[in-house]
């Protein structure tokens, strides 16, 4: 599906030789190319300012690479590398000459003599007050840059490189995958990260925009004996790729998959954290999966080199491409349906084209569209009525939800270990919900703050009761992790930040796996407390023992001297323990003894009710879970937060 060719540019028109009738002098109309559009628009692909544009870079490039990897059921490896060029190294790259200012006032970051020795001035009290500050082991504040630091002029350029080993392309799409704004090979209802065929295209629409240098693919499926290379970039007003080199050269190496290289605009320093934030975020959500994060540049000290491991060789199964659900389609999907079908008559379209549509259910449905339908009745020659007879009926019979088994979640294994691998918190619970194959996980962490504003405001309003739950939202951190797949996730931007939550019942599945998640930790945290409380009664009642001795045996001998000087007479058992007391059976160590015993064995009793009256008769238990052994490998991983087992077969 390629929508750019439907939409004609004014230059596109110059060139045909069509009749189309002539603009009026006077008309204002005026027609622009998908690619225009994006590259006028290009905040709605989440590429609003130049460092927002490095990090969706970097986001769509390595969401292409998982996409290809898990297409092919390998487990993905991904290089990423964010070359910093400074502005004299770029010049240099595209034959520019280095500038010697001449006239300073013409730019932003000018300042006079007088406003320079004013900023110093109130920099170096900043500096001081900042100093003591530490001095007294305060929090200091980073300081705020200064006008001089923060010019217009200040642009920096970045290399970007994502290497991958997933499937490569065919030579011949190349130029049109990456240089026709909305073509791609993930518009199917199939499960992919990728929907639009627009990231990439957005990235070298945003490099010609910035830096003008063109896009360079490097590509090899298996089984090929050469290697693609292609340097293209994009001609904006048409929409087509503009092919600088497109070649095949001698295979190298023993490698598949594909390597994009862009260079770009963009801002390290402000977006730095979000990157690495989001590195992180995909290592916990693909633990299988093995990330090589790099940043180099010309000051050493900036570098920074992250590998995340892959933590398992287990995988999600690759998701199935499936049908629609005669209740989700509207008439032009039927049409184009009906034109692209190969079954010939009305019941095999019904049941082949759609989910949830069987051989003696379609035959009812037909019977229902009434006498101007029958089975047998050409699909192709359906006219507009009657498609919207069909139309009607679809929206109005009960059909089964879709069963969901085309969809690939990451599952809680999978989930719960990129977790606990990543994050290491005090406390994790997961939880994998039906129907939209939603799985969520909430984990409890003491140390690390966690969550956005966004995102603590969003499970806020999900979950307004933390109490209930024994979560302290002053004191713990708690982090929500949702994962939700689906053919078609309804995203409110073509930059997939944002799903709404107006889609209610994704809202409340999301709920309801929240809800489910803080029950589970409501248990693990009350069991703490109560473990806690355990502790504490018997140090309180220890703490008294040496007292209550004391008292006790004071009193005891002041008595056995009664008893023996026969001042006042005492029988039986009470005569039985004075007498122990005076010849020192009994003494102030044995009676202290006896008490620490006492205290043992109340706190022994104690915990014992407690325990049968919750239901655990046991030391507390850690759940694990075991992947199911299906695909190619021969063993099976057990985790838990504190060992692997690994069972081979
Ligand atoms: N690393 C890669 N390996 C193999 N194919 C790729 C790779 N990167 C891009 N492609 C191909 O190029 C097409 C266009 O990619 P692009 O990023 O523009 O869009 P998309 O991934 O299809 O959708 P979205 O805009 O939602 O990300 C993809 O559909 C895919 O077929």
């Amino acid at each position: 599906m390629e929508i750019g060719e439907s939409s004609e540019s004014p230059e596109g028109k110059k060139k045909s030789k069509s009749k189309t009738p002539r603009k009026p002098k006077d008309s204002v109309l005026k027609q622009k190319s998908p690619a225009e559009f994006f590259a006028d628009n290009k905040n709605i692909a989440g590429f609003d300012n130049p460092g927002k544009c490095l990090y969706t870079t970097v986001r769509e490039l390595v969401e292409n690479a998982l996409d290809s990897a898990e297409s092919i059921s390998k487990l993905p490896i991904v290089e990423i590398t964010i070359e910093e060029i400074v502005r004299s190294k770029f010049n240099s790259m595209i034959g520019l000459a280095e500038h010697e200012r001449v006239d300073e006032e013409l730019y932003d970051d000018f300042e006079s003599a007088k406003a320079r020795e004013k900023r110093l001035a109130k920099e170096a009290r900043i500096q001081e007050i900042q100093a003591k500050n530490a001095n007294l082991g305060k929090k200091v504040k980073e300081p705020v840059a200064s006008k001089a630091m923060k010019g217009r002029g200040e642009t920096s350029y970045y290399r970007v490189t994502c290497k991958d080993n997933g499937k490569g392309m065919p030579h011949d799409d190349i130029p049109n995958m990456f240089g026709r704004v909305l073509s791609g090979t993930k518009y199917g209802l199939k499960q992919t990260r990728g929907k639009f065929g627009l990231g990439a295209k957005m990235a070298l629409i945003w490099s010609k925009m910035s830096t003008g240098l063109p896009i360079e693919i490097t590509s090899s499926m298996k089984g090929q004996n050469y290697t693609s290379f292609c340097r293209l970039d994009i001609d904006i007003h048409r929409n087509i790729p503009h092919i600088h080199v497109h070649e095949k050269q001698d295979k190298k190496e023993r490698w598949h998959g594909a390597e994009i290289q862009i260079v770009i605009e963009g801002n390290w320093t402000t977006y730095r954290s979000k990157i690495l934030h989001y590195m992180r975020q995909m290592a916990v959500i693909t633990p299988y999966a093995e990330f090589l994060f790099r940043f180099l540049s010309d000051a050493p000290d900036k570098n920074v080199t992250v590998k995340f491991a892959r933590r398992t060789d287990i995988m999600p199964p690759v998701p199935l491409e499936t049908k629609y659900h005669p209740s989700a389609v509207d008439l032009l999907l039927i049409k184009r349906l009906i034109a692209e079908t190969s079954k010939q008559n009305l019941l095999q379209f019904l049941q082949h084209e759609f989910v949830n549509i069987s051989k003696s259910h379609a035959e009812r449905l037909i019977g229902e569209m009434g006498p101007d339908f029958s089975h047998k009745m050409l699909v192709k020659s359906l006219t507009s009525q009657q498609i919207v007879r069909i139309h009607q009926l679809f929206r109005q019979a009960k059909f089964d939800d879709p069963s969901g088994d085309c969809l690939s979640p990451a599952g809680e294994y999978n989930l719960r270990l990129g977790i606990i691998k990543e994050l290491h918190p005090d406390m994790v619970a997961t939880y994998s919900g039906s129907g939209f194959a939603t799985c969520s996980v909430l984990k409890y962490l003491k140390a690390t703050p966690f969550l956005s504003k966004l995102e603590s405001v969003l499970v806020e309003k999900m979950l307004s009761n933390w109490n209930s739950y024994k979560i302290n939202q002053a004191q713990d951190k708690i982090g929500v992790f949702v994962s939700i797949v689906s053919t078609k996730i309804p995203f409110k931007g073509t930059g997939k930040e944002y799903i709404g939550d107006d889609i209610s019942e994704i809202a409340a599945a999301v709920k309801t796996s929240i809800q489910q998640c803080c029950t589970q930790l409501k248990s693990k945290i009350l069991k703490r407390i109560q473990a806690r409380e355990q502790q504490e009664r018997k140090r309180n009642l220890s703490k008294y023992i040496p007292n209550v001795t004391g008292a006790i045996y004071d009193v005891l001998k002041e008595m056995s001297h009664l008893h023996a000087s026969k001042r006042k007479r005492y029988t039986n058992e009470d005569a039985e323990v004075l007498n122990k007391v005076s010849n020192h059976i009994i003494t102030r160590e044995t009676l202290g003894e006896k008490l620490a015993q006492h205290v043992e064995q109340v706190d022994y009793e104690m915990a014992l009710e407690y325990a049968t009256q919750s239901g655990v008769n046991e030391e507390p238990r850690e759940n694990i879970y075991i992947q199911t052994l299906e695909g190619e490998s021969k063993f099976v991983d057990f985790q838990s937060p504190v060992f692997v087992f690994r069972l081979f077969q």
